[in-house]
C-alpha cells in the first residue's frame, strides 16, 4: 500500500512513543516528518539523538506543524492535554487526531477537543519498538479510506494491523495484546526463575526462556496447526513435557488468562468512564 507521506506528531514521549517511533524510522518513515513533544528532556533527547526526529516540549508547537497529531500520554493527562490542544492548535478540525490511550471513548475525545474532529483509536504495543507490535485499529464515521490507509501503512510498519468492528472489540484487543506483552514477560520471567532456582546462572536461564518463547511464536505463525496440537507435538506419551503440562493444566491456566483478560478489559471500561 502507497500513502502519502504526512507530518505525525507524537504528544507525549513515553514507552509507546519510544517503541512506534524507533519502529517507524526504522521501517523507512522520513525522520524529517516526525515530531515529538513531552514536557521533561530527558526522553526527547533520547530520541533525538537516536532517530533524529523533531523534539520540542511544547506540545502546541508540534501539534500546530502536524497533519496528524498522536495522541501519546496516559489517561489521566489526556482531558487536560486536549484542553490544551483545542484552545491553542488552529484548525484542529483539518487534522487527522490518533489517540492510542487504552479506555477513552471516542466520544469523550468529541467533548475534550470539539465535535467536529476526525479520529482513528489505535492500540498498539511495545514491541512495535522491534517491528513485531501488534495493533488493534478503529475509525470514526469521519475519517476516510486515506487516513485508514495512511494510518494502517504507518502501524504496518512496526508490526501487525488489525481493524476492529468497534470500540468494545478495541478494549478486549487492548487487553489480549496491548497487555498481553507484560503477561508473556511474566511468563518468561516465572520459567528464568525456575531455571535459576536449580542452579543456572541468570544469563543462561534468559537466554533459553528467550529463544525458545521466540521459536515457539515463529512456529505458530509458520503452522497451519491449532496451538493445541502444536503442544501436542510437543507432548510426548510418557515424556517429561507430560508432566510439566500436567502441572499448569491442574492450576487451571485458562482460567487464570480468562481472568486476567477480563480484567483488564474491566478496566479500559472502567478508563473510559473515570477520564
Ligand atoms: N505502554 C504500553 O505498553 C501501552 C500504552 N498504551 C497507551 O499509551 C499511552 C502512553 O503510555 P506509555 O507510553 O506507557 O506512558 P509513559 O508514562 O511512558 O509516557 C507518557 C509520556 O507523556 C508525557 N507527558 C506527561 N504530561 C504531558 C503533557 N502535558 N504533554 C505531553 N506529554 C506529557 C510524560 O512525560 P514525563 O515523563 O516527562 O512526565 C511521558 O513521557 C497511554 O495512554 C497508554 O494507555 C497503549 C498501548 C500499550
Ligand atoms: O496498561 C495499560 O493501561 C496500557 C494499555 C495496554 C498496555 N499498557
Amino acid at each position: 500500500m502507497t500513502t502519502t507521506p504526512r507530518k505525525i506528531a507524537f504528544i507525549g514521549a513515553g514507552n509507546m512513543t519510544q517503541s512506534i517511533v524507533g519502529g517507524m524510522v526504522r521501517s523507512g518513515y522520513s525522520n524529517e516528518l516526525i515530531y515529538v513533544s513531552n514536557p521533561s528532556v530527558g526522553k526527547l533527547q533520547l530520541l533525538q539523538d537516536k532517530l533524529k526526529v523533531h523534539t520540542s516540549q511544547d506540545n502546541i508547537q508540534v501539534a500546530t506543524q502536524a497533519d496528524v497529531i498522536v495522541l501519546a500520554v496516559k489517561p489521566q493527562l489526556m482531558a487536560q492535554v486536549c484542553q490544551q490542544l483545542r484552545e491553542q492548535v488552529p484548525n484542529l478540525s483539518d487534522k487527522l487526531i490518533v489517540t492510542i490511550a487504552a479506555g477513552i471513548r471516542i466520544e469523550k475525545y468529541r467533548q475534550y477537543l470539539g465535535d467536529s474532529i476526525r479520529m482513528i483509536r489505535v492500540m498498539p504495543n511495545t514491541p512495535s519498538l522491534v517491528g513485531q507490535g501488534m495493533s488493534g485499529l478503529v475509525a470514526d464515521d469521519r475519517v476516510d479510506q486515506t487516513d485508514q490507509d495512511f494510518i494502517t501503512a504507518a502501524f504496518n510498519g512496526v508490526g501487525a494491523t488489525l481493524w476492529v468492528a468497534d470500540e468494545d472489540q478495541l478494549d478486549i484487543l487492548g487487553a489480549v495484546a496491548g497487555s498481553g506483552p507484560a503477561y508473556f514477560f511474566e511468563f518468561m520471567a516465572s520459567l528464568q526463575k525456575a531455571a535459576a532456582a536449580l542452579g543456572f546462572d541468570a544469563d543462561k536461564a534468559r537466554a533459553m526462556v528467550q529463544q525458545t518463547a521466540l521459536g515457539a511464536a515463529e512456529m505458530a505463525i509458520a503452522s497451519e496447526l491449532s496451538l493445541e496440537d502444536l503442544r501436542k507435538q510437543v507432548t510426548s506419551k510418557g515424556g517429561s513435557t507430560a508432566k510439566g503440562i500436567e502441572v499448569y493444566q491442574a492450576a487451571e491456566i485458562d482460567k487464570i488468562s480468562a481472568q486476567a483478560v477480563k480484567a483488564a478489559v474491566q478496566r479500559n471500561q472502567e478508563m473510559a468512564k473515570l477520564f
